[in-house]
């Protein structure tokens, strides 16, 4: 028969590393567990690092989960920190031996998909509807990422009310986790508003230690949020992640459907695929029920079409986002309007995005283009 201890240490499975999201049990926090005669529990928890900003939820998980075994009366939370061995142990288990120093996105028989999302120029809504088709899929169930690539605008972090940082397990970033995104930025590592004056060599190195360092876990999605133009960062991505492809964010003016088109066609010199324009700030819902098109009509089509011509192949408007307060505010409290009540609203753009996201966790998985196994697992 099961001793009371048992039954604890296997109820303990069901708590998991609020950042690994893997049961504690599995990843060696666990370093022991004893019931005396009365029914009183005490655990040692092993924490990845000292001080770990996420000790007193881990704790409550524990006390929670122990207080509901049969025959437990109380429960003593001891923590403690992991030793060197325990820490390369716990990097291996995760990222494979010698802590694999490779992009684990490009393994093969990865099913992550990659979206890098691009616009000509900025402020037309790049990281707002990144954050939000990341949230919208997240809140389907799906195991999503977003990398802030965005080194001289990063917005990520606000745009989800992210203020913790991440926690170092020595080289091995843990990325925080907001709505369920896991979620990584050069916001997260520089003081305060300081600018960020990096040059091509530097944004290669951070994305490079982003995709390498930070620990991900499988992904069904991962969002790189570039910065705007045509620059560096687009060429280091392809380099980085051959396989991930791109989608182009424009409003529907025609100038900025000229950048936003060469924003897309960097992706055929570097041999990646578009995966689908957006349109964002499409018009503005009057009060009359009445469409005002503040910033003219027609980008987001003229730049899927040119794409298209221009790659040979289908390029699809994926939707046109209308401007929209709660968007903004949803924004500005780090709290993605895709997850909000007024997303219920027909032809709100949280309900837009929700669409659009719809459409693209639909899409198969692989590289496009080249014959993969797709099927769904
Ligand atoms: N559809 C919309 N309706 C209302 N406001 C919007 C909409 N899309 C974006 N905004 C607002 O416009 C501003 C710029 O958006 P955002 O930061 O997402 O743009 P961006 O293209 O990522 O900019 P940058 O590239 O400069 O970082 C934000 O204040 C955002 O809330």
């Amino acid at each position: 028969m099961q001793s009371t201890a048992d039954r604890a240490l296997a109820a303990l499975d069901s708590v998991l590393d609020p950042e690994l999201r893997r049961p504690i049990t599995e990843l060696g926090m666990v370093a022991g567990v004893s019931v005396d005669d009365d029914g009183a529990a005490s655990v040692g928890i092993l924490l990845t690092i000292a001080g770990c900003p996420l000790h007193q939820t881990i704790t409550a998980d524990v006390e929670r989960v122990l207080a509901g075994v049969e025959g437990i009366t109380d429960v003593r939370v001891d923590l403690g920190v992991m030793s060197a061995d325990q820490r390369t142990a716990l990097k291996e288990k995760l990222r494979g031996p010698g802590g694999a120093k490779d992009i684990p996105f490009n393994r093969p028989g990865s099913l992550t998909r990659v979206y890098a999302v691009a616009s000509g120029k900025g402020g037309v809504g790049k990281s707002s509807v990144t954050v939000n088709l990341a949230a919208a899929m997240a809140a389907a169930g799906l195991r999503v990422g977003i990398v802030d690539a965005d080194v001289h605008g990063f917005s990520v972090p606000g745009l989800l009310g992210i203020t913790a940082p991440p926690t170092r397990v020595d080289e091995m970033i843990l990325p925080p986790v907001a709505y369920g995104i896991k979620t990584i930025s050069i916001g997260m590592f520089v003081d305060g508003n300081a600018p960020v004056a990096w040059r091509g060599p530097m944004l290669h190195r951070a994305l490079e230690q982003f995709l390498t360092d930070v620990y991900f876990g499988d992904l069904d999605v991962l969002f790189l949020d570039l910065p705007p133009g045509t620059g560096d960062i687009a060429i280091s991505v392809a380099q980085l992640l051959p396989q991930s492809e791109i989608l182009v964010v424009t409003t529907p003016q025609a100038a900025a459907a000229d950048v936003a088109e060469r924003a897309g066609s960097v992706a055929s010199q570097t041999g990646q695929s578009v995966a689908g324009v957006i349109e964002n700030m499409s018009w503005l819902q009057l009060p009359t029920g009445e469409r005002m098109e503040l910033f003219g009509s027609g980008g987001g089509d003229i730049v899927a079409k040119r794409l298209s011509a221009a790659f040979g192949k289908d390029i699809p408007l994926l939707g046109s986002i209308p401007l929209d307060v709660d968007l903004r505010t949803g924004g500005d409290a780090g709290a993605p309007v895709v997850l909000s009540r007024a997303a219920s609203v027909e032809g709100s753009a949280g309900a837009e995005l929700r669409r659009i996201a719809g459409v693209l966790a639909r899409r198969p998985r692989g590289l496009s283009g080249l014959k993969l196994d797709v099927s769904p697992r």
